[in-house]
């Protein structure tokens, strides 16, 4: 929060810089209901350090996180500071067509444009935190070791965390073609340890939030196109609003589920003849939020970090860096601008206001008009802090004509 000094030329000479954060005034916080308490507070952690106010727009599909959330809330922190107001899209457009001095959204890309749009007619600025495709790179990998870890991580990035119902899961995965076999069966065996027999009846799958998505899932996986190339899972239940983890091998690129976000327990695996063939595969869609890569190929490494863009990238582990405070969190291109997390976080709260400083003793009496070549030959010696130049000019021995 202390101010930062800032460095300034010479001829600002005897001057001092700053910059002060400032606090935006009054934010609005919309979330999604698949991290109900974090997606809400962390910002508000933020926020509040910053100096602002802030009312938070939970998501109706937790409503029991929501309803916790606004019975909580005002016990514990100033009512006058932060407020929370659960309800629909209804709720959330009308607290759109409000003025805010920020706005913080989590969702859907959708509904992203909707913020903008009615942001923009205040010239409000706002953060997207949207989500998309976030591919899992899965090099061939020689210890059994570097494998069975690597094979663990990736199912509880995919099935782990709200069934695959999260930003930052694995959507889909890349595999060199002579390698699937080994991976699918390694798979299939991880996920019988970790899901058991049937994984209906174990409460560690998540179920799908609610009936919509459990249908738009369905539809995903019913394309026949699709279900041909399910090589594990398959089944639901639809009262239970329970899909159990599923396998594809290269289901077609141009399918539903290859081209929209899945956020739900299905793992699309998809061939390749050579690994570094991902990068090109990555590169021609949209950017995603997180990249993962499981490899100890430090070239590879390098070049899915110099040649694709995403929020993130993560080597040989997944969602892991959303924990880390000290790295920003946020999207790129489609999956959204602006970074929270940490201190992050305060700084996307505050106004950075530039402040200088002058006493009255020194003055360079060139900066005056009326301007002449002189005058500004002084300016541009005295800006480079160009001693002999200095003299020389004062000196008239030094004369160039400024166009
Ligand atoms: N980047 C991230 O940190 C992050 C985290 C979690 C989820 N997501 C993304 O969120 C999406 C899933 O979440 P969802 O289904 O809750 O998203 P959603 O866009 O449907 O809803 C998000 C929030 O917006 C509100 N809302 C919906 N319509 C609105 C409108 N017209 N006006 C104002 N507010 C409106 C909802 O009530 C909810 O609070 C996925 O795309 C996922 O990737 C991103």
């Amino acid at each position: 929060m202390s101010p930062t000094r800032a460095k300034l030329p010479f001829i600002a000479y005897p001057t001092t810089a700053h910059t002060v954060p400032e606090p935006l005034g009054l934010i609005l916080v919309i979330s999604s209901w698949n991290l109900p308490f974090g997606l809400s507070i962390e910002p508000v952690i933020g926020a509040v350090a910053a100096g602002n106010a802030v009312v938070i727009k939970p998501s109706e599909l937790s409503p029991a996180s929501s309803a916790l959330l606004a019975k909580l809330i005002p016990i514990y922190l100033d009512p006058q500071a932060v407020k929370v107001v659960p309800g629909d899209a209804q709720v959330g457009q009308q607290l759109l067509d409000l003025k805010w001095d920020k706005i913080l959204f989590t969702g859907s890309p959708k509904v992203g444009q909707i913020v903008m749009a009615a942001a923009a007619k205040h010239l409000t600025p706002v953060c997207l935190e949207l989500g998309g495709k976030c591919p899992a790179v899965f090099d061939h990998l020689s210890s059994s070791w570097d494998k069975k870890t690597a094979v663990n991580r990736l199912l509880a990035a995919k099935f782990g965390s709200c069934a695959g119902q999260a930003c930052i899961a694995v959507d889909y995965a890349l595999v060199e073609k002579k390698h699937v076999s080994e991976l699918v069966d390694l798979l299939k065996a991880k996920i019988k340890e970790m899901f058991g027999d049937n994984p209906r009846e174990l409460n560690t799958v998540a179920r799908i939030v609610n009936k919509h998505n459990f249908s738009r899932l369905r539809k995903l996986m019913g394309d026949p196109s699709v279900k041909s190339t399910i090589v594990h899972g398959g089944s639901f239940d639809e009262h239970n609003l329970f899909i159990e983890p599923t396998i594809m091998v290269d289901p077609p690129l141009e399918s539903s589920l290859m081209t929209e976000e899945i956020f739900g327990p299905f793992l699309p695996i998809i061939t390749l003849d050579k690994i570094e063939d991902s990068i090109e595969f990555i590169k021609a869609r949209p950017r995603p939020l997180a990249i993962y890569a499981f490899t100890n190929d430090d070239k590879l490494k390098k070049r899915i970090l110099s040649e694709t863009s995403s929020g993130s990238v993560t080597f040989n582990d997944a969602i892991v860096q959303y924990i880390a405070e000290t790295l920003p969190f946020g999207g790129v291109g489609e999956s959204g601008f602006g970074r929270y997390h940490g201190k992050f976080t305060f700084e996307m709260f505050s106004h950075e206001k530039a402040v200088m400083s002058r006493g009255f003793l020194i003055d360079f009496w060139f900066r005056f008009p009326p301007w002449n070549d002189h005058k500004l030959n002084l300016f541009k010696v005295a800006y480079r802090l160009d001693v002999i130049g200095i003299v020389l000019t004062v000196l008239g021995l030094k004369k160039s004509k400024i166009n």
